[in-house]
């Protein structure tokens, strides 16, 4: 039987955008959870703003930007899955502000980039991309110029996390030698080496491949001065973010010849959906190898991926675990057979916690377990209570200066 919730599960609405796998809708339904509109592509702004307005949780990939104004018309939105592992496009800040749990799916796409970066860095080490459009048009660039084996060169990867530990393996195996730069220091796999800086990084590598979130201080990280610090002759990977290479200094680096070719899968301005046109001053460069942010799109990672996000979003909803949330206090909760379940979500600022005690204290209610976690903005209170007083201290809690969003789980 699956468990009631503070709303029948019928009337609890679900929507997913960006096409998300068929394995998140399946896994819901599994849940109980059934009343779910599905769309293949992002919404503009205004579109967003008047489908989230009634909405209680939504799934989105890169594409959707949540932005503060989006999230403060999201008056009933209890949580967001992001079926990938970027979460730039949600502004996390606000979401927290606004009591708003947020869940993506670190690991699940990892392989399927790390592969691609491998794939791509034969390719254009061999000048594939423009030997294939060359061939497309009727031409036969039959050469060894300019043409070289990935054993022995040094591949070079900017931000040593999931997927670039996981190329720094697969490229060794090759026989690669590796080097990484990360601002944080890292245990190298294999024979890789950190390196102390960017510059120095840039400066080694024959292929530099990026693994970085967007972040501030990611933001063009690679702008015209790095790719001019790049060997003559190198070439730039880029599955990260669009946000994280200047593409005009990158078109002009392979256009005057001082770089060899480049892969690009993510770039600052991408089309909504499949029917919209791809600008960028990369088109038209042969050397430039370009996929439509395809890094993590295999068919085994978007099933792990719906399978994953939706897992979390439904226990979020049954029980209130936040484990692996990116940006709430993190809860494992167990089972609350016989009880009912309150759960708190406040600004974490002093008081709170004793004006949430008090409405127990006051009106004689036995708590049967309780559990409490923090962070900086957030806190996070979940009170097992006899089934009798589930309603009273609902209403109580929803009153408590400070009380961002209050649910009962019955
Ligand atoms: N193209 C795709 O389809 C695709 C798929 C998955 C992920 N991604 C992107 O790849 C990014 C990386 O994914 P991940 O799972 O490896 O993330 P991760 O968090 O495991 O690793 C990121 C690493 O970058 C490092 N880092 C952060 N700021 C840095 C800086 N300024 N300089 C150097 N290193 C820095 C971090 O310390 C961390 O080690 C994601 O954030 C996402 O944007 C793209
Ligand atoms: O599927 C997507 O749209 C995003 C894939 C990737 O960039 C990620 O962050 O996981």
């Amino acid at each position: 039987m699956t468990p009631q919730t503070s709303l029948q599960k019928d009337k609890i609405r679900i929507l997913l955008l960006e096409g998300v796998h068929q394995s998140a809708v399946d896994l819901l339904a599994s849940r109980g959870y059934t009343n779910v509109e599905y769309l293949k592509t992002s919404l503009p702004e205004d579109q967003l703003i008047e489908k989230i307005s009634n909405v209680h949780f939504i799934g989105i990939r890169s594409r959707t930007q949540l932005t503060r104004k989006v999230l403060e018309s999201a008056r009933k939105l209890v949580a967001i899955g992001c079926f990938c592992i970027g979460t730039n496009q949600v502004d996390l800040k606000a979401a927290t502000e606004l009591g708003i749990a947020v869940f993506n799916a670190p690991y699940s796409n990892t392989r399927s980039v790390a592969e691609l970066i491998i794939a791509e860095t034969i390719l254009t080490l061999r000048g594939i991309p423009a030997k294939n459009t060359a061939c497309h048009r009727g031409g036969w660039m039959k050469s060894a110029a300019g043409a070289f084996e990935a054993r022995g060169k040094t591949l070079g990867i900017i931000g040593y996390g999931a997927i670039g530990s996981q190329v720094s393996v697969l490229a060794e195996a090759l026989g690669m030698r590796v080097i990484f730069y990360d601002v944080v220091t890292k245990l190298p796999l294999g024979n890789a080496v950190q390196i102390s800086s960017l510059d120095e990084l840039l400066g080694e590598a024959d292929v530099v491949s990026l693994h970085v979130p967007e972040l501030p201080s990611t933001k063009m990280m690679m702008g015209p001065k790095q790719i001019a610090r790049m060997k003559p002759g190198a070439i730039l990977l880029n599955a990260s973010r669009g946000t994280v290479v200047d593409i005009e200094a990158l078109a002009e680096a392979l256009k005057s010849g001082h770089l060899a070719g480049a892969a690009i899968d993510v770039f600052p301005v991408e089309p909504r959906s499949n029917d919209d046109e791809f600008v960028s001053p990369l088109r038209g460069i042969d050397n430039a190898l370009l996929t439509p942010h395809i890094g993590g799109s295999t068919m085994e990672a978007q099933e792990n991926i719906g399978i994953e996000v939706a897992e979390k979003l439904a226990y979020y909803s049954d029980n209130g675990t936040t484990t692996s949330s990116v940006n709430f206090p993190e809860v494992a909760l167990p089972g609350h057979v016989g009880a009912h379940r309150l759960l708190h979500i406040h600004r974490n600022v002093p008081g709170v916690l004793s004006a949430i005690n008090q409405v127990f204290s006051e009106n004689n209610i036995n708590i049967s377990a309780q559990f409490l976690q923090t962070n900086e903005t957030l806190g996070y209170v979940v009170i097992d209570v006899d089934a009798e007083y589930s309603d009273l201290a609902l209403e109580k809690l929803k009153n408590i200066p400070g009380t961002l969003r209050c649910r009962v789980l019955f």
